[in-house]
């Protein structure tokens, strides 16, 4: 099977025509309202936010996105990314299977279109965890979106949280630290900002998000 074709929701394969008959289900237009966007710079703890997520509330749905990265150990294609290649990824963008995609610090990552909107046509909120680039792609495509801003408590302690990590070598921690404060300086482009102090706080808080969108208004 070849990686478009496991692009749709939950890894199932889908055909080209299931995003335009869920439109047609949602009749006509899908709505973003109830997609939210998780972003922040390298190390705030997004992955961590999302994994306790998947842990405690398996009925949100999140997108899992298509990279170039090489996997880190104990990462689980199709779980926590799908690993591609160079040539896949030119071709998701040639064929317009990405909703969104950007380079950060060396490696490109995009987020699956089919997938997104067909949750959103089903009715069911969506998350993303991705970065600014991502998040401004998403914006101008998708006004109604909510952007949520991941900010550390501190710079010291985004350092040592990226550095404690331990997954990447010094010049990459580097660049993902310059990219680090171009993101917290777009901070206020978003709709609103969660302080990462602690995962189950922040995890509370989204859930409580995703529960509410404008439409319920
Ligand atoms: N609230 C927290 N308090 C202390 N440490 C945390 C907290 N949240 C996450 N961490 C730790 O910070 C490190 C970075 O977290 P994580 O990998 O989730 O960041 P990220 O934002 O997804 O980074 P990247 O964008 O590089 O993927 C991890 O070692 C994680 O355990
Ligand atoms: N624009 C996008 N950014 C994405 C996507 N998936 C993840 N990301 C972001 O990339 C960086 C680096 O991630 P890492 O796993 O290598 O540490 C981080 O900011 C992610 O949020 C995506 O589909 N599109």
């Amino acid at each position: 099977m070849e990686i478009a074709d496991r692009l749709a929701p939950d890894g199932r394969g889908g055909s080209a025509a299931a995003a335009s008959s869920a439109a047609s289900a949602a009749g006509g237009s899908i709505s973003s309202r109830r997609l939210t966007v998780l972003s922040g710079p390298s190390g705030v703890g997004k992955s961590t936010v999302v994994a306790e997520i998947r842990r405690a509330h398996p009925e949100v749905w999140l997108s899992v996105s298509v990279t170039t990265r090489a996997p880190r150990p104990g990462e689980i294609h199709g779980v926590h990314y799908f690993f591609a290649d160079d040539v896949e990824f030119d071709r998701l963008v040639d064929e317009g299977e990405l909703l969104e995609w950007a380079e950060f610090a060396g490696n490109r990552y995009g987020t699956p279109r089919r997938a997104v909107l067909e949750h959103l046509a089903a009715g069911v909120p969506a998350l993303l965890e991705i970065d600014l680039q991502g998040a401004r792609q998403v914006r101008a495509s998708m006004p109604d979106a909510r952007l949520v801003f991941l900010a550390p408590p501190s710079w010291e302690e985004l350092v040592r949280r990226l550095v404690g990590r331990g997954t990447e070598a010094p010049e990459v921690i580097e660049r993902r630290l310059a990219a680090a404060r171009e993101e917290l300086a777009a901070e206020k482009e978003f709709d609103l900002t969660l302080v990462n102090t602690s995962v189950k706080g922040v995890c509370a808080e989204l859930i409580s998000l995703l529960a509410v969108h404008p439409s319920d208004d």
